[in-house]
């Protein structure tokens, strides 16, 4: 049975990253998809502005709608504090599977929990099964028509508290214009636009920080 895209990228890592290097492990991967194959992982431009929110936000907890192959996950964890953790939200098993394995490869493993499922069931889930009081920090990244419901389960699950950051990929492409229009019009969230582009392509993209007020 011939090999997915998301086995490529991980095969590639697994060639030419170093065992235990967060930052070879993210290089590796945008080497592949910038000159082999493109992939929908957030990339270095977006990457950078990820990178200063989860600084900003220092979390405790944090959470990830969509790992896909685990790019931003290891992206993400590479940053945390001594005891600090991730959970990340991912529904399909191929790309649960690789993302778990490029995570172990990383060696942020005990920084990451990997948990497969669709987020509009696994949310409701986080504060009895995955022992979560509030969210420090969360990366929306799955589909994009389910931002803002699922922010609205993340407020109505009290999983948010005052200073909470969201971080939003792709509000422009392929574009999440009512996730920007509910979290611009509450008086719940502070926002900010960061323009960017869209990962590997000269292609216009942004991402939008919402600071939840309590
Ligand atoms: N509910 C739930 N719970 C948990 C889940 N886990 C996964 N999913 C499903 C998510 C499926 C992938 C989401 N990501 C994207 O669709 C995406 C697309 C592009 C893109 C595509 C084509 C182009 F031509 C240009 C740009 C670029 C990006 O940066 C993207 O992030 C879940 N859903
Ligand atoms: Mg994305």
């Amino acid at each position: 049975m011939n090999q997915s895209k998301e086995q490529r990228i991980l095969n590639f890592v697994l060639q030419n990253a170093v065992r235990g290097d967060p930052c070879s492990v993210v290089d590796a991967i945008d080497k592949y998809c910038s000159q082999k194959e493109w992939a929908m992982n957030v990339g270095d431009e977006k990457g950078k502005i990820l990178d200063k929110t989860v600084e900003e936000a220092n979390p405790s907890v944090a959470l990830e709608l969509g790992t896909y192959c685990g790019y931003s996950a290891v992206r993400i964890s590479r940053l945390l504090k001594a005891g600090a953790r991730l959970l990340t939200v991912e529904f399909n098993p191929e790309f649960a599977a690789v993302a778990k394995q490029m995570i172990e490869f990383a060696g942020v493993q005990d920084k990451v929990k990997l948990l497969e499922g669709p987020s509009e069931e696994i949310i409701p889930q986080l504060k009895k099964k995955y022992e979560v009081d509030t969210l420090d920090f969360v990366f929306l990244d799955h589909w994009k028509d389910r931002y803002t419901p699922d922010t609205k389960l993340l407020q109505e699950c009290n999983l948010l508290r005052k200073g909470s950051i969201l971080l939003a990929d792709n509000v422009i492409f392929p574009g999440a214009p009512d996730f920007l229009n509910y979290v611009r019009k509450s008086p719940h969230f502070q926002c900010t636009n960061y323009p960017s582009h869209l990962e590997y392509m000269q292609v216009e993209d942004a991402m939008e920080k919402a600071v939840f007020l309590g």
